[in-house]
């Protein structure tokens, strides 16, 4: 069976609630049956510094992603990919049957033109931008706004995008939420010890059993 997979890559340091409402609120408007959170070994252009260990990362985004269709995944870690091009060349080739839609959201458009081979990256999967208050003027002057204006599908088809070729781009507008992992750091500097006996990050983690099968 096909499956309709939704991709949301991030540090999740930590995962908070707005991932959790958004990745369900675009589950809904695109027709998902799973969410992966790709939990970044080391985003390329954030500062090592401040950024938790990769088990905690994992042990929350486990915890709010706890029952729904949001599967958490170390695949980055295992394939030693950090650049989403690379991800999505790997997730693509090994699960051929299943269809994938990048979801970012809006305040990441603005350093999209400083991401590995973008153009490649937009050629792989049609992408979904999800809307963050307080950063949509950022979206739309960004760098690869004229770039990426060719190619964006209303929002009113978003249930079709398997039948979109890419570069195909749809910008979701969801019910606003201005939770930031930056936020929640501020007021919690060390989050992080309450999953520092997390040592597992590779169990439990991994969407299926095809998905660890194909991992060898
Ligand atoms: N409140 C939010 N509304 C919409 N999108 C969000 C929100 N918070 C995070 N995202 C998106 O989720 C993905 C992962 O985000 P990330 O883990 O960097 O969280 P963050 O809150 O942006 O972190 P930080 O404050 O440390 O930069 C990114 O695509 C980001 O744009
Ligand atoms: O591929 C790149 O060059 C690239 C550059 C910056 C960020 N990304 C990806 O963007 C996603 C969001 O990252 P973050 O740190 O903002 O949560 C995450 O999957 C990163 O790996 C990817």
């Amino acid at each position: 069976m096909t499956r309709r997979i939704g991709l949301l890559g991030g540090s999740f340091n930590p995962a908070h609630r707005a991932h959790r409402a958004m990745s369900l609120a675009a589950a809904d408007a695109l027709g998902l049956d799973e969410v992966w959170w790709l939990v970044s070994p080391g985003n390329p252009l954030k500062p090592k510094a401040g950024m938790a260990p990769y088990a905690a990362r994992i042990g929350s985004a486990r915890e709010m992603a706890r029952r729904s269709v949001i599967k958490v995944s170390d695949i980055e870690r295992r394939l030693g990919t950090v650049y989403t091009v690379d991800t999505l060349g790997a997730l693509v080739r090994r699960y051929p049957r299943d269809r994938f839609i990048w979801l970012m959201g809006e305040d990441t458009v603005a350093q999209f033109h400083q991401w590995k081979s973008w153009r490649r990256l937009a050629a792989t999967v049609p992408i979904a931008v999800l809307s963050r208050p307080g950063y949509e003027s950022q979206a739309r002057t960004a760098r690869v706004a004229s770039w990426l204006r060719r190619f964006v599908r209303p929002g009113s088809q978003a249930r079709d995008w398997t039948r979109w070729s890419a570069p195909a781009i749809v910008f979701l507008r969801l019910p606003p939420d201005r939770t930031s992992a930056t936020q929640l750091r501020a007021a919690d500097p060390f989050w992080h010890e309450r999953f520092a006996r997390n040592t597992d990050a590779g169990s439990g983690v991994i969407p299926s059993a095809d998905h660890r099968r194909n991992l060898g």
